[in-house]
């Protein structure tokens, strides 16, 4: 039997809102058990701070020195989580995986950035550490993105479930898996919460709590054909996307909050129905993790578009705020093992490709845990 690794995940997602921490126990293969997890919010100061990293890396595109506001977000990464990895108290792990924070993403430009120092977690914990995950299947040509794929698989093997089956991520960006047997499909599929965090901080609210303001709304959705005919969507998929890749909101400077929340919801449900049409395989059911799942406004257009069931993770027994911190737990004993964790069918790298780099412990540096 190989062996199995009991392993802490944890992603920092485009939302900004804080970093998910997870541990599994995996042999890279199949998930042989849940641990604990949890989220960490991020204080004002630090969130400001990442969000200064975002915007000055937009400018930055790649081109010259790095932006110095880049070492102050990554301390502000690094002690968030070191502090998540503590508040978890997951007693000891074999193997860390930590996805960092995406500034940029720009694979046409055969580049993406994670920030988040790897040897750093390595070096406090005494742990090896799989970080940097994207930028190998980005150098190949690969979209870099989605990467959980592998992991939606293994977690609907271990639910058993049997036909179609397309598990929705509706995090800033959005992303879906569908799995039929062995065969998985994968891409980004657009804006699920960003446009809408940002319309309603513009107006000085906070996130749309269970959908309870885009209800109360009518979706304008002359509008959101006019928006899903940007580049983005003409692209055959597999293709990922970045956090400010749909910048819509001032087109909404009309419309009341409760109209333009239902807009920027109806943005959302029908750029994933669409792009799940696309991929040619009709799903039996959507399982929908991240924190879009809690929109009743999102899930009930995604039901009226999809026609099939749609249901959050939890209806499986899945623990969907901890899914993408568990998937780089799994990623990472991937990558230990020389897994490949990006396939043509989800980045469209031409090849199967492992990706991440692995930071070892000074007393162990250069032994490999995989044998
Ligand atoms: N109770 C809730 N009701 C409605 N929406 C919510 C709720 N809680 C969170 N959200 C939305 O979910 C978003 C966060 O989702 P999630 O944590 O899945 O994103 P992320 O992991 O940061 O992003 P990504 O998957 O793109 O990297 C918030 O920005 C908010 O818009
Ligand atoms: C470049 C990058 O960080 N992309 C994220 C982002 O957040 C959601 C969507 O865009 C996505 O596909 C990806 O993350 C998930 C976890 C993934 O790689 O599967």
């Amino acid at each position: 039997m190989s062996k199995v690794y009991r392993v802490l995940g944890l992603m920092s997602g485009t939302s900004l809102d804080g970093v998910d921490a997870a541990v599994i126990e995996t042999d890279g293969e199949r998930i042989h058990a849940f641990g604990p997890s949890l989220t960490l919010a991020y204080s004002d100061q630090q969130r400001s701070v990442l969000m200064d990293a975002t915007q000055a890396a937009l400018s930055w595109n790649f081109l010259g020195p790095p932006p110095n506001i880049f070492a102050e977000a990554e301390d502000a990464l690094d002690d968030t989580h070191r502090q998540a990895i503590r508040e978890l108290d997951a007693g000891s792990v074999d193997l860390i995986g930590y996805h960092g924070q995406t500034v940029l993403h720009r694979p046409d430009q055969l580049k993406t950035l994670q920030l988040g120092r790897g040897q750093g977690l390595t070096d406090q914990f005494e742990c090896p550490c799989v970080y940097d995950f994207r930028s190998e299947d980005v150098a190949a040509g690969g979209q870099g993105a989605p990467l959980a794929p592998i992991y939606h698989k293994a977690l609907v093997e271990r639910a058993n479930l049997a036909g179609v089956t397309a598990v929705l991520n509706l995090g800033g960006v959005g992303n879906v898996t569908i799995i039929t047997g062995d065969e998985i499909l994968a891409t980004d599929t657009g804006p699920a919460n960003g446009p809408l965090d940002s319309f309603l901080e513009r107006r000085g609210l906070g996130f749309d709590i269970g959908g309870a303001v885009s209800e109360a709304g009518l979706a304008d959705f002359k509008i959101v054909e006019g928006w899903l005919t940007a580049d983005f969507f003409q692209r055959a998929w597999p293709k990922s996307a970045d956090r400010y890749d749909f910048d819509v909101i001032d087109d909404l400077a009309q419309a009341s909050v409760a109209d333009g929340a239902a807009t920027l919801c109806a943005y959302t449900a029908l750029s994933a129905s669409r792009t799940i049409a696309q991929m040619g395989r009709r799903p039996d059911r959507v399982i929908v993790c991240g924190g879009g799942r809690r929109n009743r406004t999102i899930m009930t257009m995604l039901a009226l578009e999809l026609g099939c069931p749609v249901q959050p993770a939890e209806a499986f027994g899945w623990d969907s705020d901890a899914i993408e911190a568990q998937a780089f737990a799994f990623l990472a004993v991937r990558v230990l093992l020389g897994l490949p964790n990006s396939f043509p069918t989800t980045t469209g790298v031409s090849t199967p490709t492992v990706g991440g780099q692995i930071a070892y412990p000074s007393s162990s540096r250069g032994s490999r845990g995989g044998e």
